[in-house]
C-alpha cells in the first residue's frame, strides 16, 4: 500500500476494472475528505482509537468469527503477521483492497487481495482482535497474561466440542453486508498462512443484541426481543465500570480493551416451537409481542422481578441477582443447516465483552443453572479472548502487549 493513493473497492471496478489504480479519484463513491480519509462516511467505521471498533460500534447485521491457531512460537513472526493484519484490516475497514489489490498487479504472482469485495462499499466493516489464554502459554508470555482472562469452569449442561472451541486468537468481523465480512476473514487466514491456521469460525445473521436503545430491540431465534436491558454503547460512565479493562487491573497493556466470551448456543428450537406462548413468556420474563416485564405494559419500563417466575431468565441474569454484574452482549442469531435428524442446527452465538470474565459472565452464567431456559439450549462451543485497546495511527494490533 505504501505511497499509492487508497482507491475505493467501488472505484476500482467502476473504473473498467484491471490495472486502474491511480487517477481513479474522480470515480470515488465512498465519501472523502479533503486529507483522502474515508472516515466521513456513514459507512466506514474509523478503525483506529482508544478502543477497538466492533465493541461499543452499532450492531451490524452480519458476523464471521474465526478462531485461529499459531503454526510456531516465534513471538518476532507473530508481530510481523500483527503488523500486516493491521494494514490489511485498516483498508478493508475503509472499503480498500488489500494490499496491490484483487486485480492489476503481476501476472505470475497471486493477487495481495482475493477479490471477491470488489465494487462493495465498506458496509460498516469492523475487525475486532483477540488472544485467547494459550496464546501467552505458546509464545513464552504467560507472565503477560491478564488475571481476568479466566479459562471458564465446567457448568451443568456444557457439551462443549473442542472442535468449535478455543483459539489462539479470534477475530469477529461484523459488516451489513455478508460478504464484506467474509471477505475479511478469508483475507486475514489467506494473509497468515504459515503463521495461523484457522481453528473453527461461525456466520451469523440477525443480531440478537443491540447497543444502541433508541433503534429497534432484534429478536432471537426464539422470537424474543434480545438485548432491551443490554449497556447502550454510548454510556461511558457503565463501560469504564464493566466493560473496559483498566491499567489499575492488573495487566496495564490491556487499558482500554475488553475480554470477550463466545459461547455457540445450540437452540432446541422444535421443542420451543412446540411450547405455549404462554409458557414461552415465563421462560424468559418478557412478553414476546412487546418485550414488556410482568406488571409492566412497555419494554423499557423497570423489571419487577418478584413477578417474574422463579427460574424466568431475565430475573436469574439481571444484575440485581448478581452483585451488579453487567456485560456487552454482542451476539448474533446463526443457523448451519440440519443435524442429520431432521433438527435445524440453529441457535445464538453469544458474545460478550467485560472488564473481568470471574465477575460477569462466570457470576452469572453460574446462577442461569437453574434457568428454565435450560430446557430448550445446550453451550456447545466456547471461547474467551483477552481484545487489546485500539490501534494508534502507525501501530498496530497488540503493540501494548509486545512493547
Ligand atoms: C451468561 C450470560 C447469558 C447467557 C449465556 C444468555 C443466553 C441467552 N439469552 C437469551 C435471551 C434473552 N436474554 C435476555 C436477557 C439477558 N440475558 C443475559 C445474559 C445471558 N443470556 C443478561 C445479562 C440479560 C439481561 C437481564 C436484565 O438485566 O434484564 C433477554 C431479555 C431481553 C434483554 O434484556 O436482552 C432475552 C430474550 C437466549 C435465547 C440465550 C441463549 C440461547
Ligand atoms: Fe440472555
Amino acid at each position: 500500500m505504501a505511497g499509492r493513493p487508497p482507491v475505493s473497492r467501488r472505484a476500482l471496478l467502476g473504473a473498467g476494472g484491471a490495472g486502474v489504480l491511480a487517477g481513479a479519484a474522480g470515480l470515488f463513491q465512498v465519501a472523502r475528505t479533503s486529507s483522502g480519509e474515508t472516515e466521513a462516511d456513514p459507512g466506514v467505521i474509523p478503525f483506529h482509537g482508544a478502543h477497538q471498533a466492533g465493541i461499543t460500534t452499532p450492531v451490524q447485521d452480519r458476523l464471521h468469527f474465526a478462531a485461529f491457531d499459531l503454526t510456531g512460537d516465534d513471538p518476532e513472526r507473530v508481530v510481523a503477521l500483527l503488523r500486516e493484519w493491521t494494514a490489511a484490516a485498516a483498508a478493508m475497514t475503509r472499503g480498500l483492497p488489500v494490499g496491490g489489490g484483487a486485480v492489476g498487479g503481476a501476472p505470475l504472482a497471486p493477487p495481495d487481495d482475493t477479490g471477491e469485495a470488489l465494487g462493495l462499499p465498506a458496509s460498516r466493516l469492523t475487525l475486532t482482535l483477540g488472544f485467547g489464554p494459550s496464546f501467552f502459554t505458546r509464545l513464552g508470555l504467560a507472565d503477560r497474561r491478564p488475571a481476568a482472562l479466566v479459562d471458564l469452569p465446567h457448568f451443568p449442561g456444557d457439551k462443549l466440542d473442542p472442535a468449535r472451541s478455543g483459539g489462539d486468537l479470534c477475530i469477529q468481523a461484523c459488516a451489513d453486508d455478508p460478504q464484506v465480512a467474509v471477505h475479511a476473514v478469508h483475507n486475514l487466514a489467506r494473509i497468515g498462512f504459515g503463521t495461523v491456521s484457522v481453528r473453527w469460525s461461525q456466520l451469523g445473521f440477525g443480531k440478537t443484541s443491540s447497543t444502541t436503545p433508541d433503534s429497534q430491540t432484534p429478536r432471537n431465534m426464539m422470537g424474543f426481543k434480545d438485548g432491551t436491558n443490554n449497556i447502550p454503547g454510548t454510556d461511558e460512565a457503565l463501560l469504564g465500570r464493566h466493560v473496559w479493562a483498566a491499567a489499575e487491573d492488573g495487566a496495564p497493556w490491556m487499558a482500554g480493551g475488553s475480554y470477550l466470551v463466545a459461547r455457540r448456543i445450540r437452540m432446541h428450537i422444535e421443542t420451543w416451537d412446540r411450547t405455549s406462548l404462554a409458557e414461552q413468556e415465563e421462560v424468559f420474563g418478557r412478553s414476546k409481542g412487546e418485550g414488556a416485564s410482568p406488571g409492566r405494559s412497555r419494554e423499557h419500563d423497570p423489571v419487577i422481578l418478584e413477578r417474574m417466575a422463579p427460574d424466568a431468565h431475565v430475573r436469574l441474569a439481571h444484575p440485581d441477582a448478581n452483585a451488579g454484574a453487567r456485560m456487552l452482549r454482542r451476539g448474533y442469531s446463526f443457523t448451519d443447516g440440519t443435524d442429520g435428524l431432521g433438527r435445524l442446527d440453529a441457535g445464538l452465538f453469544f458474545l460478550a465483552y467485560q472488564r473481568d470474565i470471574d465477575a460477569s459472565f462466570v457470576r452469572v452464567q453460574a446462577n442461569l443453572r437453574g434457568d428454565r431456559l435450560n430446557e430448550y439450549i445446550q453451550h456447545v462451543g466456547s471461547g474467551v479472548y483477552a481484545v487489546p485497546p485500539g490501534v494508534r495511527e502507525g501501530g498496530f494490533w497488540g503493540e501494548t502487549l509486545f512493547s
